[in-house]
This record gives C-alpha cells, sequence and structure tokens, in this order.
C-alpha cells in the first residue's frame, strides 16, 4: 500500500515565537490520529531549529523549502543538504510554483535539486502543475509530463513524493474537483517508473474537502498551504476521514 502523506506548507509565514504558539494547540490533537499517515510541516528556514527541539518524540517530521544542490559554497541566500540533515529536516519541497515564478526555478535547477536531496538524505516533495492560461489551451497533460521528464532524470523514484498543484488552484480557495485532481494524478503516476511514489494533491485544500479528496484512489495526501497556519484546520485535515 501506498504511504499517505500529510505536508503543511508554511511558506513565508510564522515567527518562532508564532511557531510555538501553534505547536502549543496542535500536537495534542495528534493523540488519536491514525497510525497510517505521516505528518510533515515544512516550514522556513528560522523555524527549523526550534522546531526540531519541540518535535522531538512526536510523529511529526520536519521539512524545508529548499535546498541547494552544492554541499557547501559562495551561494548567498541558498541553504545545503546537510545543513538541513544536521538538524533533523527529513523532507524538503522541491519546484514550487512560486519558486518557479518568482525566483527563476527551472525543471533544470528543479533536477539538480531533487538528486542533491536525495544525495544528502532527505526525501524530496517535487510540486508540478499548470497556470490557468494552460489549462484553458489545453495544455495540462503536455506540461506535467514536460515537468516530469525533465525534473525526474537520474532521480530515484524509491525515495521521492511528487505533489499535483494546479497554480489556479493555490490560494484562491478554487480547489480542482476531487475527480480532476484525481484523473491528472493519475496521468503522474502512469509516467512513472515506481508506480508506489505516493502522490499529493495542493491548492485550496481545507477542513471541508480534505474527507473527498483523500477518497480518491490515486490521491495519497495533500500538501496544504493557508490551511496549515491555524492549528485547528490542519488538525482536521491530519485527521481525514
Ligand atoms: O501552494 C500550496 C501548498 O504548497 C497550496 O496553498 P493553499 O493551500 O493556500 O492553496
Amino acid at each position: 500500500m501506498r504511504k499517505k502523506v500529510i505536508a503543511g506548507n508554511w511558506k513565508m509565514y510564522k515567527t518562532q515565537a508564532e511557531t510555538s504558539e501553534f505547536l502549543l494547540n496542535f500536537l495534542h490533537t495528534l493523540e488519536e490520529t491514525p497510525e497510517d499517515r505521516e505528518i510533515v510541516l515544512c516550514v522556513p528556514f528560522t523555524d527549523l531549529g526550534i522546531l526540531s527541539k519541540s518535535l522531538h518524540g512526536s510523529r511529526v517530521q520536519l521539512g524545508a523549502q529548499n535546498v541547494h544542490w552544492e554541499e557547501q559554497g559562495a551561494y548567498t541566500g541558498e541553504i545545503s543538504g546537510p545543513m538541513l540533515t544536521e538538524i533533523g529536516v527529513r523532507y524538503v519541497v522541491i519546484g514550487h510554483s512560486e519558486r518557479r515564478q518568482y525566483f527563476n526555478e527551472t525543471d533544470e535547477t528543479v533536477n539538480l535539486r531533487l538528486k542533491a536531496a536525495q544525495r544528502y538524505g532527505l526525501t524530496p516533495i517535487l510540486c508540478v502543475g499548470e497556470s490557468k492560461q494552460q489549462r484553458d489551451a489545453l495544455e495540462t497533460e503536455s506540461l506535467i509530463i514536460s515537468q516530469l521528464a525533465k525534473g525526474l532524470v537520474d532521480v530515484d523514484q524509491n525515495n521521492l513524493i511528487i505533489a499535483y498543484e494546479p497554480i489556479w488552484a493555490i490560494g484562491t480557495g478554487d480547489t480542482c474537483e476531487s475527480i480532476e485532481a484525481n484523473r491528472v494524478i493519475g496521468l503522474i503516476r502512469s509516467q512513472l517508473s515506481n508506480p508506489d511514489v505516493p502522490i499529493q494533491y495542493g491548492g485550496s485544500v481545507k477542513p471541508n474537502n480534505i474527507d473527498e479528496i483523500m477518497a480518491q484512489p490515486e490521491i495519497d495526501g495533500a500538501l496544504v498551504g493557508g490551511a496549515s497556519l491555524e492549528p485547528g484546520s490542519f488538525a482536521r485535515i491530519v485527521n481525514y476521514q
């Protein structure tokens, strides 16, 4: 059976003080959470230290939102795999549409980051997905096939998570219909050499749609933005039925 993974992507939100407050209200909600799911928080770099200490002994795994491909060097503003693993980071989001849109991330740099993450023992969460314009132009399938083909060159599919995040559904409240997300995720799976790679859906995942999303046969989890910032709503999502 494929692993279920619910990950929060905090993006550029939460100071350390806000992180501590979140934990106070979140961790106790996991007492009844079924064991069949992995729970991950992908947080700003400045929150990793405090979470590394506070999550010790809890079932929540730590994730980052970027990793450079070199072990060290003159790369101002970047962070390396060994720096992340040293403080207990296990997962890293790579190729999020916001990185592709605002920070010149390309399929080629995505590929370098994926291989580096694996080289240093991290599990990458590769994000793919189309814009509204691409969807309207019926380019969804060809774009995703191309993102996967270029991004996954020489990437080990035994240590990988993929997130399908249609850009038009991110932060808009405009969730992709779960049947359509299931269809595209099936297409993604058909492109992989390992059919057991967990594939998440991301884009306006909320407490009121998580159960329907997780009921889809191809969908193995969720990558949650806004709704992961509030302990009550993330707890409800993690405790999907
Ligand atoms: O980008 C996302 C997660 O990586 C999705 O964000 P929202 O859940 O806020 O739409």
